[in-house]
């Protein structure tokens, strides 16, 4: 499959997975969720392939979550909310093998809960990490709230979302959002070195332990496709519509003028 969204590459046994779509900050369109899906499925199932690296190309942002210019009311491909990034969050799950968030910059919104699921995360000192939903018409309800408040704990992660703060590399590794913060200029080099690292490993003891980890939160996945069909329904509503419309005007939104 040739991609336009994606950049896809092997080395090493070690597959990357990088959005190029830089001119809105690496954020996903239906096409780019169809083309993760495809290069995460290709990568976990292919028995050469030790570690699978998720990122953004360029420097500015890792992913700034859904393409609010492809936008209204839905988004532009399939799936309950008008992208399938249930089946994409399902495969980064899914993969017997490590997935490592590679987070060079901006790391937002549906960004945020990409690099979130991700098993390891390495971050540049450069990172920035936060929500966005409430502050734009949206929000994950599933993996991307009660999965991070197993990875942060409760106070934090609604913090996150409520707050709709941004958050430093160094703020981001005191509350176990990230593995690890280097320097920007040896981010590669570090996740090369973790990916050599995992080459080295029994791919069937961590396939188990992948396996075992997720068990505990495997409900998250039922209340994430409840809470689909919730946000499908919110998508078509003034109120949500008002945060992307204001998002794009580059201006404050009003949503007490649409409550109902
Ligand atoms: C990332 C920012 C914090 C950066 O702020 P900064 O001030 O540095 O830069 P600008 O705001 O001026 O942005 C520069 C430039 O990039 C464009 N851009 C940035 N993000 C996006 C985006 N997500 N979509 C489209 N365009 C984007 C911006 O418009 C500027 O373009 P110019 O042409 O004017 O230069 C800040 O940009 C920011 O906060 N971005 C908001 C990101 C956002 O709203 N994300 C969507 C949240 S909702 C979501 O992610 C989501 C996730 C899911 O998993 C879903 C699942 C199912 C359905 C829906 C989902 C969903 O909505």
């Amino acid at each position: 499959m040739s991609y336009t969204d994606i950049v896809y590459e092997e080395r090493e046994q070690i597959a990357y997975i990088a959005i190029n779509r830089p001119e809105v900050m690496n954020a996903f369109r239906g096409q780019t969720v169809e083309e993760m899906i495809q290069a995460m499925t290709k990568a976990g199932w292919d028995k050469n392939i030790a570690a699978i690296v998720l990122t953004g190309t360029g420097d500015r942002a890792f992913c700034t979550g859904g393409d609010q210019s492809a936008h209204s009311g839905q988004y532009d491909g399939r799936g309950t909310a008008g992208l399938p990034i249930e089946e994409l969050h399902s495969a980064i799950r899914d993969v017997p093998k490590p997935v490592i968030a590679r987070v060079q910059g901006y790391a937002i919104g549906g960004g945020n809960v990409l690099a979130t699921l991700c098993d390891m995360t390495i971050a540049s000192e450069k990172a920035v990490f936060g929500q966005v939903g409430p502050k734009v018409g949206s929000v994950d309800p599933g993996w991307g709230t009660a999965y991070l408040a197993h990875v942060v704990g409760e106070k934090k992660a609604r913090e996150i979302w409520y707050m709709c703060r941004r958050y430093n590399a160094q703020e981001a590794l005191a509350m176990g959002l990230c593995n690890v913060v280097v320097p920007h200029d040896q981010l590669d080099a570090e996740v090369t070195k973790w990916g050599r690292e995992l080459v080295e490993k029994s791919p069937t003891a961590i396939a188990i332990a992948k396996r075992s980890f997720n068990a505990s939160t495997e409900h998250i996945r039922g209340i994430g496709s409840l809470g689909m069909q919730a946000l499908s329904l919110y998508y078509n509503t003034d109120e949500s519509k008002e945060g992307v419309r204001a998002f794009l005007e580059k201006r404050k939104p009003d949503f007490r003028k649409w409550v109902k």
